[in-house]
């Protein structure tokens, strides 16, 4: 099947420079995608976006140039609840991927367990209007307890704004909580402001909950741009993730986001995002917990 991208869409960056930083060993990207490729896996009827494609074999090329030994594969919402594509990119990876999936209240337990066995250890649900449509709260609560008997976490996805309407579904779900990419704060508001305290508090009274400090290149307002060699980009963002990192140091991940969807202004060039890390965990027992143990206590328990 031919797909047509999106209009505008900006397709990854290709040739990343090679990071300044350079990561411990065994260190994880903790969040990132593979769309497609299309011909190979159809994005879903119900997407809100077309990608361009970006494959295992380009993100595990990524993965090496970088410098990062182990991925986790988040489902993006253009493939819907169809998780082939994901699940290829586990299957190909010498176990060195884990991925976390999107599922509907049909899906059968000989389902789930078939994804497990393949490395999917959490599933995600999406809040943010512009990517996904309305999913009934108890749909999805009956999906997390039965993911839970897996060991499984849950990944949420929201924006800041909504966490106050969200907040009662969060707090009663009986797993582990991951968080994409902060909650994604307003950055034009203090840090000390009462929308990212409300995030802090979340954190603060729910020991289950982690919190990817990922993707400043989608929060950034003022940037400047992860291009052109910028060694301090993102300044806006810094002040967040940074506060995050530093309160609770024992659940936090990162990941590069790779390949970037619906980024409207800028793509970044990925090498200088790893450069980004350690202006937000700025000592190397930081770095150590934020891009090997968390992961690793996560994902690759057996192995940590
Ligand atoms: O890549 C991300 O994590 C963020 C996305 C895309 C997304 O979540 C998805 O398509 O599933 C976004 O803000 O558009």
């Amino acid at each position: 099947m031919e797909f047509q991208k999106t209009p505008g869409w900006l397709d990854w960056y290709s040739g990343p420079s090679a990071p300044r930083f350079k990561v411990p060993a065994g260190a994880v990207d903790a969040h990132c995608h593979v769309f497609g490729p299309g011909a190979e896996y159809p994005y879903a009827a119900e997407r809100k976006y077309t990608p361009c494609d970006a494959s295992r074999k380009q993100l595990y090329a990524l993965r090496d140039h970088l410098g990062f030994a182990r991925n986790v594969v988040v489902q993006a919402t253009c493939h819907g609840a169809d998780n082939r594509a994901m699940i290829d990119a586990l299957v190909h990876s010498d176990g060195r991927a884990r991925g976390i999936a999107t599922v509907k209240r049909s899906v059968s337990d000989a389902e789930l367990q078939a994804m497990h066995d393949c490395g999917v250890r959490g599933v995600r649900f999406n809040f943010v209007r512009r990517l996904v449509d309305f999913t009934p709260r108890d749909e999805l609560m009956e999906i997390a307890g039965r993911i839970a008997t897996l060991g499984w976490h849950v990944v949420i996805y929201f924006e800041a704004v909504d966490l106050p309407e969200l907040w009662d579904f969060f707090t009663a779900l009986p797993t582990t909580i991951v968080v994409d990419h902060m909650g994604r704060p307003d950055v034009t508001k203090p840090v000390n402001g009462p929308e990212f305290e409300l995030f802090m508090k979340f954190m603060r009274q729910h020991p289950n909950v982690w919190s990817k400090v990922s993707c400043p290149e989608r929060l950034s307002v003022a940037g400047p741009p992860a291009l052109n060699g910028e060694q301090n980009a993102y300044r806006d963002v810094l002040p967040f993730a940074r506060r995050i990192v530093e309160m609770f140091p024992d659940r936090v991940l990162w990941g590069t986001d790779w390949p970037h969807p619906n980024l409207k202004d800028h793509m970044p060039d990925d090498g200088l995002l790893v450069d980004f890390i350690p202006h937000i965990a700025t000592t190397p027992e930081l770095q150590q917990k934020l891009l090997v143990d968390n992961p690793m206590r996560l994902y690759w328990p057996e192995v940590s």
